[in-house]
């Protein structure tokens, strides 16, 4: 992996690095920021963000203002893009923001012309997390968190996946896909007509299945969601993750904020509860 930019900030380093991933098949950029503590070689957990449509690695960090509480509490943060990208990645056939390049829904595609790069879930779950923490101070925990898709993302991931996330916490998710235009769209394109085979990629559906562990084994979910965000009725349904919550024993908080909109002045509004959240979780908390 080679590093392509690098400033310090807040004591740390945000850092890029450009890498050709073995799981979707292209040349990958991605974002780390390291705190102060890391930077001097302590141990330290890690947060990994998800971004939403349209985004890139450098949305996050450069519009969250998520820094100066990340070097505060020594976490790293690791943003990796939302698709995977180049001319020989296909993207929407009409052109469209919502499916494609800068949209991968964060799952493992099965349909032609998809399935070759387009396997987003494992390059963050796993390609990505081999590559960078045996090269950081990494502590052995992680937590992870995301907007919009991005947000829809970290809670798959992590109900997918609880032994590897200690932490999870999202801003205004993509809560039930199968149930929404934006999931319609892009699950019937990477993964198929059959929709049953969509259920391990909806966050409403893992919370159901989620019922068979113990409840000691699920870890509690932050949100935050925006009452005057635009996509809050059509896409987004906070309300079908509640009720699966309440229906299963989740321990979810849900926070709607009054006047809040979908975008980054929302999430930089609230990222410090965030950060502390995970912080507190993952053990390095003040
Ligand atoms: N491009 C879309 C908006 C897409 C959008 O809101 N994307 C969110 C994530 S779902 C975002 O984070 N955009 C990038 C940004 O605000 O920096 C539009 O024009 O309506």
């Amino acid at each position: 992996m080679e590093k392509i930019a690098e400033q310090k900030s807040f004591g740390g380093l945000h850092q890029r690095y450009r890498h050709v991933s073995e799981t979707v098949h292209c040349e990958m950029v991605f974002a780390v920021y390291l705190p102060p503590a890391a930077k001097e070689g302590n141990a330290c957990p890690v947060l990994y963000w998800l971004s939403g449509l349209t985004c890139t690695d450098e949305n996050f960090m450069q519009k969250a203002g998520a820094h100066r509480m990340a070097a505060e509490l020594g976490l790293i943060i690791v943003a990796p893009d939302t698709s995977p990208r180049g001319k020989e990645v296909p993207g929407d056939p009409d052109g469209a923001w919502d499916f494609g390049h800068g949209a991968g829904f964060y799952l493992n595609a099965t349909q032609e012309p998809w399935r070759t790069h387009y396997q987003m879930h494992d390059y963050v779950v796993q390609e990505l997390p081999t590559l960078i923490e045996t090269k950081l101070p990494f502590s052995g925990r992680r937590g992870i968190s995301g907007h919009s898709m991005g947000g829809h993302g970290a809670l798959v991931a992590a109900l997918r996946h609880p032994a590897r996330y200690q932490s999870i916490s999202a801003f205004a998710p993509i809560s039930n896909p199968m149930q929404c235009p934006w999931g319609e769209k892009a699950f019937r394109r990477y993964l198929g007509n059959n929709r049953s085979s969509w259920r391990q990629w909806d966050a409403c559906e893992l919370m159901a299945q989620s019922s068979a562990n113990k409840p000691g084994d699920r870890v509690p979910i932050l949100i935050d969601q925006g009452e005057a965000d635009n996509f809050l009725q059509e896409q987004l349904k906070p309300e079908a993750l509640e009720q699966a919550a309440a229906k299963h024993g989740y321990p979810l908080t849900l926070r709607r904020q009054p006047g809040y909109d979908h975008s980054y002045y929302f999430i930089a509004s609230f990222i410090d509860d965030h950060l502390r959240y995970h912080a507190a979780c993952l053990g390095n908390a003040d």
